[in-house]
């Protein structure tokens, strides 16, 4: 029998488990609270996921990375034909060897990565959001896909449309709060991602945003900001207990972590331009326990 090539996954095990142990050491070097939490997952989810990662953490840096100066939409869409030939069959790196794989294993739809990539279209054309629907398509895009993605891997079984909601919902979450977290550093960007119609609501300017004025508007406003994001923590938490069994307690402890971020802002008297707040490792093993009570008893 003639052997064509290239071999299929199944037959270069070597390679693959190389083409893992790279996306592993990205994930660990960018985000040592998602690694943590992927250590507690079945060997071959937790693979799965660093693929994952590997992918969201390349495409997010080809525009807020290094090297984003020279990212056009030809480079996106360049990148998105990398992704076809991917999900084809066809991996071009060591990295998208590692994705191929994860889809042999788990049932990865390519939608969601595809959005993903139309999200980087926007910010590539984009520094200024309206409205907060479109704000919310954004954060679908960039951080909800990430929710629809990880649920092929740690979804117990058929997900229910609730199920997929509450993804997308944790996702948006983490993208809104990041974003609070981050209104300071995104102007030096020349970035504004909250919404222009929440700021004339609050009669808060563009131009104090700018000089980081933080007034009685800017904490009211900041204060409805951090309410809706509270309330799409609030949707993700019952989708969570619908993960599988090793899935939950990682999950529960993102979403405890990144939602206490919100508390530091208030700690931090709303100030996100001079002071940039984060919760302290401590603070992040102090729920642990917390997180496993949950996984097993629920919110
Ligand atoms: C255990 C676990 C939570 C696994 C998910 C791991 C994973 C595949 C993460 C990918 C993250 C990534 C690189 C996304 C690219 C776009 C981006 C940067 C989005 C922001 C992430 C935070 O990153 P960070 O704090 O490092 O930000 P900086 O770049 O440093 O500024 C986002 C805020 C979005 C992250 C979104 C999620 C992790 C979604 C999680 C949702 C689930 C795991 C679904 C759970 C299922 C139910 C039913 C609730
Ligand atoms: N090896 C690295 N090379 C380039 N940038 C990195 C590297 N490691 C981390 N970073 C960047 O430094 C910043 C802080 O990283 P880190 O992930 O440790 O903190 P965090 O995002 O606050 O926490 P978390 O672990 O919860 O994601 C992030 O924006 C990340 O993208
Ligand atoms: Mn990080």
């Amino acid at each position: 029998m003639a052997v064509t090539f290239p071999l299929p996954v199944e037959l270069q095990p070597d390679a693959v488990a190389q083409a893992y142990a790279e996306c592993e050491r990205v994930t660990a070097a960018y985000a040592k609270t998602f690694y943590l939490g992927t250590l507690l997952m079945a060997p071959a989810k937790r693979r799965a996921v660093w693929a994952i990662y590997a992918w969201c953490r390349r495409t997010d840096e080809l525009v807020d990375g290094p090297q984003c100066d020279s990212t056009s939409l030809e480079t996106l869409q360049d990148w998105e034909t990398q992704l076809e030939k991917t999900f084809a069959g066809h991996p071009q790196d060591v990295y998208d060897l590692a994705l191929y794989a994860a889809t042999r294993n788990f049932p990865l739809e390519i939608q969601p990565f595809r959005d993903m990539i139309a999200g980087q279209r926007m910010d590539l054309c984009q520094c200024r959001y309206e409205t907060f629907a479109e704000l919310e398509t954004y954060c679908y895009r960039v951080a909800g896909t990430v929710g629809l993605m990880s649920l092929a891997i740690m979804g117990a079984r058929q997900d229910s449309l609730a199920v997929r909601r509450a993804a997308v919902a944790l996702g948006v979450a983490n993208q809104l709060t990041n974003i609070l977290r981050d209104v300071g550093e995104d102007l030096q960007r020349g970035r504004i991602y909250l919404p222009i119609a929440d700021l004339t609501a609050y009669s808060y300017t563009v131009n104090e945003l700018k000089n980081g004025v933080i007034n009685g508007a800017w904490r009211r406003l900041m204060r409805f900001q951090i309410e809706r994001a509270r309330s799409y923590f609030t949707q993700a938490a019952p989708g969570v207990n619908e993960l599988c069994g090793d899935a939950r307690w990682p999950v529960w402890t993102a979403l405890m972590n990144y939602r206490r971020i919100l508390d530091q802002i208030e700690g931090n008297d709303y100030d996100v331009f001079s002071r940039r707040a984060y919760v302290s490792l401590p603070g992040k093993l102090a729920h642990l326990p917390w997180a496993l009570w949950r996984s097993y008893w629920g919110v």
